[in-house]
């Protein structure tokens, strides 16, 4: 089968699309990428989604004129990666996340529940009904709304991909995305028992998201990130500070967890900036520090929550280009050997795009995306919502400004 993965993530950089032919179900699923693209959003439609990401409030009109822009953006990344190509069977639309709110976690005496909390938000925009009507291709879209429905974090929902594209027979990988925000997939050797149910997967902290934020903001714009961490790389890093703050709540929390810019947006870095300026760090060693941060609460989350350290770490997303963010990872996990996904022939760039055209080819079978010890769910659920197109082909996108 043909399918599309579309992916916006926290950096807000732009729509990533992937086509891929899907075959196999699940222990031989199998995934060739036959294009894969990223487009960049306008700059007024990125910097919109910033805002309302935020926290800036909007009438319910500008959401729906936004939601549209989203999917009409959405739409023409699709077609825009399948030119030349074989139309696609199905479209799998993560959307633009605008809003994540993980769900409290019940407040315990004696072992049993004296608060039942509420359960989490996540909101993506680009509405994959207008998708499939734009582009004449089915589309599942709202991957996430099942999941916390069970009671889940509705993220990360990776893993489950992860696992059946990346185990190993015979070794323990780590599937270490850094895109805003970075988010681990474990996966124990293949020959380990009860193999699926030993996967684990949280989201680590942040990524890139303080970096660029931080970037932007010494370079008075000129830059929106560290390019292969080469400004963070002359200075250093401050371990005094990235031990305060590592000591906090997130960072201590086990999984099941979840975050976003929500939490590690400007606000944080605001905090960050002003501790440093007790210690007097340059700007090169600020950059360095907040690489540090980034790097030492992936390796601190490993030994905090896995039952051993992987042999391997894989990084995927466009922190895996950030060479000395790598170089402090590699540091921190000396027993483990840090190379790309690349590296085992799946696109570090491309990888979150082609796992939602995997979950939503599971979606058509059927077949459950999320990992239950992973997001917390109550179970195991096919996940997305179905927008079959009937027969009579694509809407003009050009029909539908915004
Ligand atoms: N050559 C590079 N050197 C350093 N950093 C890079 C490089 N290329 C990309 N990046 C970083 O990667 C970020 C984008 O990563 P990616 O597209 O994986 O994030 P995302 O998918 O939006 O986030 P998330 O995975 O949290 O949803 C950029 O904002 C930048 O910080
Ligand atoms: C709410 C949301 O969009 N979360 C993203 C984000 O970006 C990385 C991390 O935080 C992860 O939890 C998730 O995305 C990936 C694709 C996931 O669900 O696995």
């Amino acid at each position: 089968m043909h399918v599309i993965g579309l992916m916006s993530g926290t950096s807000v950089d732009g729509i990533d699309a992937a086509l891929v032919e899907i075959s196999g179900l699940e222990t031989d699923l199998q995934v060739k990428l036959l294009a894969g693209a990223t487009y960049p959003y306008p700059e007024i439609l990125q910097s919109q989604i910033l805002a309302v990401g935020a926290g800036k409030p909007i009438s319910m009109a500008e959401f729906a004129a936004l939601d549209d822009a989203i999917a009409t953006q959405f739409a023409q990344a699709a077609l825009a990666v399948q030119a030349g190509h074989t139309p696609a069977d199905l479209i799998g639309s993560h959307g633009q996340t605008v809003y994540h709110r993980p769900p409290k976690k019940d407040q315990r005496t004696n072992d049993k529940v004296v608060s039942s909390s509420p359960l989490g938000y996540s909101l993506q925009l680009g509405r994959g009904a207008a998708i499939a009507h734009l582009t004449g291709i089915s589309t599942v879209s709202n991957f996430r709304v099942a999941d916390i429905a069970a009671g889940g974090q509705g993220a990360p929902l990776v893993p489950r991909v992860d696992a059946y594209l990346l185990g190993h027979a015979t070794q323990s990988r780590c599937v270490q995305n850094i895109g805003g925000i970075g988010n681990v997939t474990y996966l124990p050797a293949r020959s380990t028992a009860n193999w699926e149910q030993q996967v684990r997967g949280w989201d680590t902290g942040p990524g890139n998201m303080l970096l660029d934020l931080a970037v932007q903001q010494l370079s008075q714009g000129a830059k929106t990130y560290d390019q292969d961490g080469a400004w963070a790389a002359t200075g250093t890093p401050c371990q005094v500070l990235v031990e305060q703050w590592l000591q906090q709540d997130f960072f201590q929390q086990a999984p099941p967890k979840s975050t976003g810019r929500e939490l590690f947006g400007l606000d944080y870095l605001k905090d960050c900036f002003a501790d440093a300026g007790r210690y007097q760090l340059s700007d090169a060693d600020f950059l360095a520090t907040l690489t540090e941060l980034t790097a030492r609460s992936i390796a601190h989350s490993y030994g905090a929550f896995l039952p051993q350290l992987p042999d391997q770490v894989l990084l995927g997303g466009g922190g895996s280009r950030n060479l000395y963010l790598k170089q402090r990872l590699q540091v921190h996990l000396p027993s483990a050997s840090v190379i790309t996904t690349d590296e085992v022939g799946l696109s570090a760039d491309f990888k979150e795009a082609i796992a939602f055209a995997v979950l939503a080819y599971w979606r058509h079978h059927g077949i459950p995306g999320n990992l239950p010890q992973v997001t917390g769910a109550a179970k195991a659920i096919a996940l997305g919502e179905i927008h079959l197109v009937a027969t009579s082909g694509r809407d003009s996108i050009e029909s539908h400004p915004h």
